[in-house]
């Protein structure tokens, strides 16, 4: 009340489209607005229910997200995800076939999912995927080929199943960019018809200046929720929907914070779990580039599991 005039306050824009539109004009870094948001996502004060308020959903163990969630790959994932105390997985960007099996059978024990690049291997031959296969039984991990659809339906279903890689019969898991539209999902689940597949739609990249923000990841999130049986996840940067059922895996983890000469963006392990919300994290040149591999990765594990462990107490 001012004098005897009573003034009535309503929002015109919510704090996030606040955060969009200094981002859009390039006045926030976009890693600070995905933070903000999660942290805004996560200490939300629900006026009409403010007695629950404090009552968060509970976060689950592997175990339980294993016999809550319904996809089976999803569940094999968790099942994996449990048994070997493990969210690392592999980004194995070698070129040469041998080096990469080789490598993967050292560090295969400590890996939940392995990912490749196929396309950047200069000796391919189908007995190469018939090896990672092998390798895939005898560690118990799965196959994550980083492919990046992004084309109309009709031709990623021929890319995913034909050319001389013919990942569809190989790699457990793939992934695609939103951006042609839903169209993209269904030619993938066409070719995938009758298996135990699943795709990840890349909704945030951990590269600078990425334009997968936004709409375009709130887009990301209904095409996943409206394909729910195929779509498994996503690759992302921060939670995005509190649901099991989707896995989000995050890219750009280093055991020390920093960055690459090409945009390359990272963050701890600890980050990207406790802070970001990530289930798996992807993690590249931090173990291939070391001197003992092996050590790396266990060290990778070692914190990715307990990040989980202590993301459990919240
Ligand atoms: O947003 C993204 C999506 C994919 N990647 C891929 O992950 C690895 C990261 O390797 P590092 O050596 O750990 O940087 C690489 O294969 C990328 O193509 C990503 O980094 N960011």
């Amino acid at each position: 009340m001012v004098g005897n005039v009573r003034f009535e306050f309503s929002h015109v824009c919510t704090l996030s489209q606040v955060l969009d539109v200094l981002s859009s004009a390039g006045k926030l870094d976009q890693d600070i607005v995905n933070r903000t948001k999660q942290f805004i996502q996560q200490n939300r004060f629900d006026v009409q229910n403010s007695s629950n308020a404090s009552q968060k959903k509970k976060p689950q163990t592997y175990k339980e997200r294993a016999s809550t969630c319904t996809n089976p790959l999803v569940q094999q994932l968790y099942k994996i995800m449990n048994l070997k105390k493990s969210n690392l997985a592999l980004s194995v960007d070698l070129q040469n076939s041998q080096q990469i099996l080789q490598t993967v059978d050292k560090l295969g024990p400590h890996l939940c999912i392995v990912k490749t690049h196929v396309d950047i291997i200069e000796d391919f031959s189908p007995q190469f995927t018939t090896s990672l296969r092998d390798l895939a039984a005898k560690h118990n991990f799965l196959i994550f080929e980083d492919r990046k659809f992004g084309d109309i339906g009709k031709t990623v279903k021929s890319q995913y199943e034909g050319g001389i890689y013919k990942i569809s019969s190989w790699a457990d898991i793939v992934n695609a960019h939103p951006v042609p539209g839903d169209g993209v999902i269904k030619g993938l689940k066409e070719a995938a018809t009758g298996t135990n597949k699943g795709c990840l739609l890349v909704a945030e990249m951990s590269s600078a200046g990425s334009l997968a923000k936004s709409d375009y990841t709130k887009g990301a999130i209904k095409m996943a929720e409206d394909h729910k049986d195929f779509v498994i996840g996503f690759i992302c940067q921060s939670r995005l929907i509190d649901d099991y059922n989707f896995v989000h895996m995050t890219p750009g983890v280093k055991l020390s914070e920093g960055g690459d000469s090409l945009g390359q963006q990272y963050k701890t392990p600890e980050e990207a779990i406790l802070k970001r919300g990530a289930d798996v994290i992807i993690v590249g040149s931090g173990i291939l580039a070391t001197d003992d591999p092996v050590q790396a990765a266990i060290q990778y594990k070692e914190a990715g599991y307990k990040a989980y462990e202590e993301s459990l107490k919240n």
